[in-house]
């Protein structure tokens, strides 16, 4: 029989068990599909004796990940443990330094220094798979790299991150506010140990750059992504969102434009009707966009066991076939750094702000858009409170650089009473 892949897993928390779990529930497929065994020689976690309801008794232990990346019995050593820095990327450096494969499911390590460790890999002969990296369960990696590559991409788009697509849609279907459905989201355990990362819109822009080096075939550049996260949405935003036939979601966008790569990660409105703006919950989405296929739509789930351990799989399953592809699609030499746009293709904008209610107060902002050479297509004051009026303009197309220099004269007018919220119209 051909020798089996045998594999080292560090990380044996909610993806390391669901991978577990795969090779163990399903040997003889993954035997007959690959054409060799699948097998598990060795784990890692950080406490040996803490029961995770997965039989590991037939798996040497290792404190430490990076002596389990060196075991001569692992050929690829599977990363899970997460973080940019500390273990995961010292065992992943020690994995790809001694000639084995990785498999990873750590966007913040490849966002933060993939380029670096596709050199790596390719300087000793392995090769780096991190389709669980990107939306969970969704194969977008492998449509991007393989079933796409004979198209030049012209836009990667997504809802890439569950935790704020649930708080957003939860805000819509209840009529909650965002603090009250972001405690919701902590108590069902959807947010990262640090909930920035998921609200401020980071570890979907970790996603996003992964997407963004494939898809242009560049290296990538998680510090060129523009990013925004969604804590200042309000229920005010959904509702009227909801009027005008929109829906508000944290949607990344990249695509390469005249003026070089533009890469946001923003609340923006999509139309409601459109496959984005019918995600509901935790569900994540990846649009491609190329100039032969036209647009592909994939939908699924983008974390949790089974979904992100399947992915897992999938790359296992290519290495064990013998599919060797370079990490970001090309040779990692010839990724050359992005050109980041210096400024956004335009689009409308939805701008929410309060006003002191005194006469020439709107005229004041209103005369701002003006001068930054911003037209208005709406604009109304739809409620009053002691003094103070809320107002909802929407711009006619406009690049982001003049509303910001629009909004920042606004705040020199002294009828602004709060920050003004400004959402992007996208054209999905
Ligand atoms: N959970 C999800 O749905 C998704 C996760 N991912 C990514 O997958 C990776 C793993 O996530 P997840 O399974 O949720 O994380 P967990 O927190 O559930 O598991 C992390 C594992 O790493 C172990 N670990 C932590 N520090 C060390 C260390 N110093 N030495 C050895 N082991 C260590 C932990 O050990 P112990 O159990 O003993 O504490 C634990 O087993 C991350 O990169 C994450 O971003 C990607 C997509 C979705
Ligand atoms: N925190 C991430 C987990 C999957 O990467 C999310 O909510 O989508």
């Amino acid at each position: 029989m051909t020798s089996p892949l045998r594999l080292g897993i560090a990380g044996i928390g909610t993806v390391g068990v669901g991978v577990i779990r795969i090779v163990q529930r399903h040997a003889d497929m993954l035997t007959a599909r690959s054409g060799r065994p699948v097998t598990i020689s060795a784990v890692s976690a950080r406490a040996r004796n803490k029961d995770r309801g997965v039989r590991l008794g037939d798996y040497a232990w290792e404190d430490d990940p990076v002596t389990l990346a060196g075991r001569d019995d692992v050929d690829v050593f599977v990363e899970l443990v997460g973080g940019d820095t500390g273990p995961a990327k010292d065992a992943v450096e020690a994995a790809l330094k001694a000639g084995k494969d990785v498999v990873t499911a750590n966007k913040a390590l490849l966002a933060h220094h993939g380029q670096a460790l596709a050199e790596l890999a390719e300087a000793n002969g392995a090769v780096i798979r991190f389709e669980a990296a990107v939306a969970g369960g969704i194969p977008c990696i492998k449509a991007l790299g393989e079933g796409l590559s004979g198209n030049e991409i012209t836009r990667v788009m997504g809802v890439m991150n569950g935790t704020c697509n649930y708080i957003l849609t939860r805000m819509e279907s209840a009529g909650l506010a965002y603090d009250t459905v972001f405690q919701e989201a902590s108590d069902l355990g959807y947010l990262e140990a640090d909930p920035t990362l998921d609200v401020g819109g980071i570890d979907a822009g970790h996603k996003l750059a992964l997407l963004a080096s494939l898809a242009f075939g560049c290296q990538v550049d998680f510090d060129g992504v523009a990013l925004e996260g969604i804590e200042r949405i309000a229920i005010d935003d959904i509702n009227h969102a909801a009027d005008m036939g929109f829906r508000v979601k944290l949607l990344g966008v990249a695509q390469m434009t005249g003026r070089g790569l533009e890469a946001r990660m923003s609340p923006c409105l999509v139309p409601a009707s459109s496959p984005l703006g019918q995600l509901e919950g935790a569900t994540n989405m990846v649009v491609l966009e190329g100039d032969s296929v036209g647009q592909v739509v994939l939908r699924g789930a983008g974390a949790g066991e089974g979904p992100t351990a399947s992915a897992v799989m999938g790359d296992v399953m290519d290495i064990a076939r013998g599919i060797r592809l370079p990490t970001f699609g090309r040779p990692a030499a010839s990724l050359a750094k992005p050109k980041r746009a210096d400024a956004n293709v335009p689009a409308p904008f939805y701008l929410r702000m309060v006003l002191t209610d005194k006469p020439g107060a709107l005229a004041k902002i209103a005369s701002c858009l003006g001068e930054a050479g911003i037209s208005i297509d709406r604009m109304r004051q739809y409620d009053h409170a002691a003094g103070s009026a809320p107002v909802l303009i929407v711009t006619h197309k406009a690049m982001r650089q003049s509303l910001d220099s629009a909004i920042a004269a606004m705040s020199g007018t002294g009828v602004l009473e709060s920050d003004p919220v400004a959402l992007r119209i996208e054209d999905v």
